[in-house]
């Protein structure tokens, strides 16, 4: 039996009525199947890959699950779709009951709980400079004046912050989404939900999913690998925890490469990104399980790991998050369309694909570094099965990291360790009660580690099991991994485990894998060179692509350094940007001809380093999005321009404290007139001192900063936590707004109420 640990033994207060009735569901709701996505043959063979492990032991359906935030939360409790009363599962009882996933006490309250809608939760971005206005409006504001229906009978707080989360910064509410929507005396509230999502000073994410990237300890400086990144939830928390440090003007030495295998769910993480304005992301497009390691020295060797230190030979993370695609039954109050489908079978088909991204995430660890594993799964086989055969096959050159004082509000409970796997109306102890017909599609590693030695005793001339050696509990610190249910805190169910890197990791020898036998210690293995290890594990393809010098990915345009030092030169004295502001090297363009690139993007020292590790290994990774947009090259009918790149909303708050020229201070009048005219001819501004300094503007891009009266802003280079700055192209008789209509009516709007705006 599982106690759960917490210094704290109450749950939330936040634990709505458990729901009696049905509950209506949307069959939209659940996540887009990984098949239905892309065309392209590569990424078809991926998804088969995929399909395949999830279909190994034959389930009807499966899609994958993640506990981040989903647009289609919204319709699922919402009932405008279709309804199914299911919110029960005869198989899903019978295979928790067996494998004691809770006490025989507990489970009433388990499956009343799983059947109630999950509250809401969001994280309030740290790296905003709006993050204390935004706590304190939640705090004196919204907390104390909202009170819908039941919140107000039952004399429970409306909404509150998460106890177990540092610094208060994430919240969840004790009402329903479609309260949200419907209720009226919610409406305010609802509209700065909206507007700070969409800005990105909020993001809505599952409760349980903010616990990764909090326990993977990640610091400014560290390089972090995503490697299921979509829909990126926790990939905008890790952008959050590097950024939270820096100041404006300066970018942290950290970076995330965010990894996903599905191209539409790519697009969609980076469409999510974007509102972070963050010039240290890579977005990749590979199998998680293949993640290219960049090797490109054929000579490197140990020995020559010093050297390492200073020109990286391949690609190593401080940090890897690897946030597995599971069954997800951890999200059944979100998405209760999993009841009808749950099947043991779908966990067991996904526990070799979770295996191997995992190994994968460990050989990219920098000896030292960090990983943690995790899914939304309850199911011991996608769980501490994963983790115990990655410390088996790592030979204990990887340890599993005590997480349980980390967070000392989160009740958790410890790792289990003791499951049985369940299999076509059986359940199996041991791998060798399973007939050989099955072997395929159920493995040794889903069953509890043990000694074989242990396990097998001799009887006559026949090895038996042994059924004390069966029953007794895996002999690996499996209470060091992290279970979170539902009804701990009224949130999601979630598995976590911590793995710190301490060694090089042995050479996976295929007949230990495959037949099962213990693995060598450290000590008896040759003395490989952890790339041989790596390459190990590259897919044949990738491996081919080693050494190649300009292999194209489908469908992504190549990233070029614009080199052209003209353009360069030419932005940098027309701006007159700074020179303690790094260009050279830091601009890509995403054409091969660099200079008729539209965009040109800025990348940070980090992402610049890795863009030419790729380029000597031969582009072996593949990079839908990079950098921070920075210029955009802008057609004028003026004839030749002197400089025609005008600076993007993106990436103005970063290059404007280097600004010296093309920058002017307008009053809050004519701020206000550019944002509502988004065009005015220069004699039309009211202060006419400003006409004139906008008259005197060289033709092209320039920048319009709102001079907050007594405080005039004379020095570009403190601009910073208050300064509000718009991109604007000055024409022949006018100043032309350079900003997105949606854009422009949230700043217009944030002027006119007095609230904070974005930066840029
Ligand atoms: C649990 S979700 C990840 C949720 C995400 N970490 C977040 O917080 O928003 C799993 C993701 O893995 C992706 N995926 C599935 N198979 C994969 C593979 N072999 N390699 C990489 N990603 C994969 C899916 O497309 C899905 O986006």
């Amino acid at each position: 039996m599982q106690i759960p640990r917490s210094n704290k033994s109450s749950v939330l207060p936040l634990l709505p009525p458990l729901a009696t009735h049905s509950i209506a569901i949307s069959r939209s709701q659940w996540m887009s199947s990984p098949t239905g996505c892309g065309g392209r043959a590569r990424a078809s063979a991926q998804k088969l890959h995929f399909r395949r492990g999830v279909e190994q032991a034959g389930p009807p359906s499966i899609s994958i699950s993640d506990s981040s935030e989903s647009d289609a939360d919204d319709r699922d409790i919402d009932g405008r779709h279709n309804y199914d009363p299911v919110i029960t599962s005869v198989a899903f009882n019978e295979y928790y009951k067996e494998q004691g996933i809770v006490s025989p006490e507990e489970w009433d309250t388990f499956i009343e709980v799983l059947q109630t809608p999950l509250p809401a939760a969001f994280r309030v971005s740290s790296s905003s400079k709006f993050c204390a206005e935004i706590l304190q409006q939640l705090e004196t504001d919204f907390r104390k004046s909202i009170h819908p229906e039941h919140t107000e009978e039952n004399n429970i707080d409306a909404i509150a912050p998460l106890p177990w989360y540092p610094d208060n910064l994430a919240w969840q509410f004790n009402f329903s989404r479609r309260q949200l929507r419907k209720d009226h005396s919610l409406e305010r509230f609802h509209e700065f939900l909206k507007i700070e999502n969409e800005i990105g000073n909020i993001t809505r994410q599952e409760a349980v999913s903010m616990i990764p990237p909090l326990l993977l300890d990640v610091q400014p400086e560290h390089l972090v690998l995503d490697m299921c990144a979509a829909p990126g939830s926790k990939t905008y928390q890790l952008l959050d925890i590097i950024h939270q440090l820096n100041c404006e003007g300066s970018l942290p030495h950290g970076m995330i490469v965010a990894n996903d295998l599905i191209a539409q769910r790519c697009d969609h993480l980076i469409h999510k990104m974007k509102r972070m304005n963050t010039a240290n992301l890579v977005v990749t497009n590979h199998e998680a399980q293949c993640f290219p390691g960049c090797l490109f020295s054929k000579t490197y060797s140990y020995e020559m790991s010093n050297e390492l230190e200073k020109h990286p030979h391949q690609l190593l993370f401080d940090r890897v998050l690897c946030d597995v695609p599971c069954s997800g039954d951890g999200t059944l109050r979100k998405a209760p369309n999993i009841w009808r489908r749950w099947n043991s079978a779908t966990g067991n088909g996904l526990h070799s694909l979770q295996l191997q991204i995992a190994m994968r995430g460990i050989a990219l660890l920098k000896i030292g570094g960090r990983m943690v594993y995790s899914t939304c799964s309850m199911n011991p086989v996608e769980n501490e099965a994963v983790v115990s055969e990655i410390l088996r096959r790592c030979g204990g050159s990887v340890e599993l990291v005590d997480i349980s004082g980390k967070l000392p509000q989160l009740i958790h409970r410890p790792g289990l360790s003791k499951w049985k796997v369940h299999d076509k109306n059986r359940w199996f102890s041991t791998f060798e009660d399973v007939p050989d017909y099955r072997r395929g599609g159920i493995v040794r590693s889903m069953f509890p580690y043990r000694s074989t030695k242990v396990a097998l005793q001799q009887v006559g001339s026949h090895p038996t099991v042994n059924s004390d050696a069966v029953n007794k509990a895996c002999e690996l610190p499996l209470e060091c991994c992290m279970r979170i249910m539902p009804h701990d805190q009224n949130g999601g169910a979630f598995f976590i485990a911590v793995f710190q890197k301490l060694a090089r990791i042995p050479v996976i020898n295929k007949k230990s894998v495959s037949q099962e036998e213990d693995l060598p210690s450290m000590q008896e293995l040759p003395h490989l060179s952890e790339d041989t290890n790596l390459l190990e594990v590259i897919s044949s393809e990738e491996k081919d692509k080693v050494g190649e010098r300009s292999p194209k990915w489908k469908g992504v345009d190549p990233i070029v350094f614009l080199e052209d030092e003209s353009i360069i030169d030419n932005i940098r004295s027309f701006y007159g940007i700074d020179d303690s502001f790094p260009l050279r090297g830091h601009l890509v363009t995403r054409n091969s001809d660099s200079n008729c690139g539209k965009r040109i993007y800025y990348t940070s020292k980090s992402v610049k380093d890795l863009l030419e590790l790729n380029y000597q290994a031969g582009q072996q990774l593949k990079i839908p999005y990079v950098g921070l947009k920075m210029f955009e090259r802008k057609k004028s009918k003026q004839g030749t321009l002197t400089c025609p790149f005008r600076i993007s909303s993106e990436g103005l708050a970063l290059i404007l404290p280097y600004m010296t020229k093309q920058v002017l201070c307008a009053s809050e009048a004519d701020f206000r007139l550019l944002l509502q005219y988004k065009s005015v001819k220069f004699a039309n501004f009211v202060d006419r001192e400003f006409g004139d300094g906008a008259w005197e503007l060289m033709p092209g891009g320039c920048v319009i900063v709102l001079d907050k009266g007594s405080e005039a802003l004379k020095d570009w280079s403190r601009a910073g936590e208050s300064t509000m700055a718009i991109g604007c192209w000055k024409g022949k008789t006018s100043l032309n707004l350079m900003v997105n209509p949606l854009e422009c009516q949230e700043m217009l709007q944030r002027l006119l109420s007095g609230e904070p705006v974005r930066r840029g």
